[in-house]
């Protein structure tokens, strides 16, 4: 397994270009099952967790081709309606296949999906609105046999704005018979980008974005391409890399819409932050302030996934803190990692209370998810001394080259 080993104290500076998003990509890939044709899907993410979806598209039977941050995905020969338990288990987003194969097959054998430990992650959502659908679902032995006669439009209040609930129903509905509406559907940017993608491809999906979503069922789509959004979290990572470093670093290849929650609350700390068009620079303050309230909330409210960031950035303000995590039940892991280097946490329930302190200390401490992997690193780059990052492979799901791009920005990081 490999490990960070970080010397804290440098300041990060220089420039550095978001990737696509792992959470559009993901989606986006499954979707294009449901075409039959060719889609081209640029700027694409090197990250484990697209190639897992690629595998589980070949084995599916589609032809997968990936050269640099281009995957071409040719659906036309897909001959297996079943997926191995092992990839699917690997990450959260595989589930977004079964609103993908019910569409164009009416047909799938899936297990569970797996992802990061953050809390129980259950799918009664996904497999209620499926259902309401007209879909026939069976659990048994941790697989999900799921078959219908054929999808049927029908109106959807979904019970909460759960993101990937809202993916598995639009995709289901793309090819259902009449039309679906979905109210109370999740907002995220990632969603507005999936629409744009399977609209590309002929589909008739229009809301995105808001919190009511239509769908109007078609029988056939095209070939299309398709560029993938930036990555909001990777660019408020490194948004906070900055901040939480006293340092200065462009950031580029950013829609600053899909990061004003970000921007706001680091501005709230002190970061000087200057935007024009497509790229930022945030300039880290001498003494960090500490935020009365961080909640977490879905889109536009601050994100869960910067969450453990900005704990690792609020345990050197000045004062004291609270962060509520309202999304995930269990996603305060970090904490405990935290506090093996000199940060004063105390955790009640879902809020986090944060004593800051002068300065972290270098520690051996353990990734358990990825973007509580990503607050240490953080945390590493300030700590006095050096701090050791076990199972590292947790951020690799969802950060591209980040050992590389810290080393760039001026970080004394290595890998062993
Ligand atoms: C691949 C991807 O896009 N992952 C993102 C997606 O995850 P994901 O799509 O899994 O997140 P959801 O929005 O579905 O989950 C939000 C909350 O709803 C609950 N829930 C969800 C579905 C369901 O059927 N039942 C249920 O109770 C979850 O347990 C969680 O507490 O949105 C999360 C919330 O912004 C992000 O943290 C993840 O990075
Ligand atoms: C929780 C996350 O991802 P996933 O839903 O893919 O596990 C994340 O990106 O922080």
């Amino acid at each position: 397994m490999e490990k960070y080993i970080i010397n804290g104290g440098c300041k990060l500076e220089g420039e550095i270009n978001i990737p696509g998003a792992k959470n559009s990509v993901l989606p986006i890939l499954a979707a294009s099952v449901i075409t039959g044709k060719t889609s081209t899907i640029s700027n694409i993410p090197n990250l484990k967790d697209v190639d897992i979806m690629v595998k589980l598209l070949s084995h599916l039977g589609a032809k997968v081709y990936h050269e640099g941050n281009i995957i071409t995905v040719d659906s036309s020969e897909i001959n297996k309606l079943y997926l191995p338990e092992d990839l699917v288990r690997e990450m959260r987003s595989s589930i977004i296949l079964m609103g993908a194969m019910l569409a164009r097959f009416k047909e799938v054998r899936i297990s569970y999906p797996g992802g990061c430990e953050i809390g129980p992650r259950p799918i009664d959502l996904h497999l209620k609105f499926l259902r309401q659908m007209g879909a026939e679902i069976e659990e048994a032995h941790g697989f999900l046999d799921c078959k219908t006669t054929g999808l049927k439009g029908c109106d959807i209040q979904l019970d909460y704005p759960s993101v990937g609930a809202t993916e598995n129903i639009i995709l289901a509905a793309v090819t259902a018979d009449g039309i679906t509406t979905i109210r109370n559907a999740a907002r995220e940017p990632e969603i507005i980008d999936l629409q744009n993608y399977i609209n590309k491809a002929g589909a008739r999906v229009t809301g995105a974005g808001s919190s009511v979503i239509t769908i109007e069922g078609i029988k056939n789509l095209n070939s299309c391409s398709h560029h993938i959004i930036p990555d909001r979290i990777v660019a408020g990572t490194y948004m906070t890399a900055a901040a939480i470093t006293k340092g200065e670093i462009i950031i580029k290849n950013i829609i600053s819409d899909h990061i004003q929650s970000i921007i706001a609350k680091l501005k709230e700390a002190g970061a000087i932050i200057y935007y024009n068009g497509n790229s930022l620079k945030v300039i880290g303050p001498n003494k960090l302030n500490s935020l009365e309230m961080l909640q977490t909330l879905p889109y536009p409210g601050f994100p869960t996934d910067m969450q453990a960031q900005m704990m690792a950035l609020l345990t050197i303000a000045n004062g004291t803190s609270i962060v509520n995590e309202t999304i995930f039940e269990n996603r305060f892991k970090h904490a405990e990692e935290l506090i093996k280097m000199g940060a004063k946490i105390k955790i009640f329930g879902n809020v986090a209370v944060i004593k800051g302190v002068k300065s972290l200390t270098g520690a051996k401490v353990f990734a358990s998810d990825l973007r509580g992997g990503a607050a240490l690193v953080l945390a590493g780059l300030i700590a006095q001394g050096t701090t050791e990052i076990g199972n590292i492979h947790h951020v690799n799901r969802g950060y591209e080259n980040m050992f590389l791009n810290l080393k760039s920005l001026g970080a004394s990081i290595e890998i062993v």
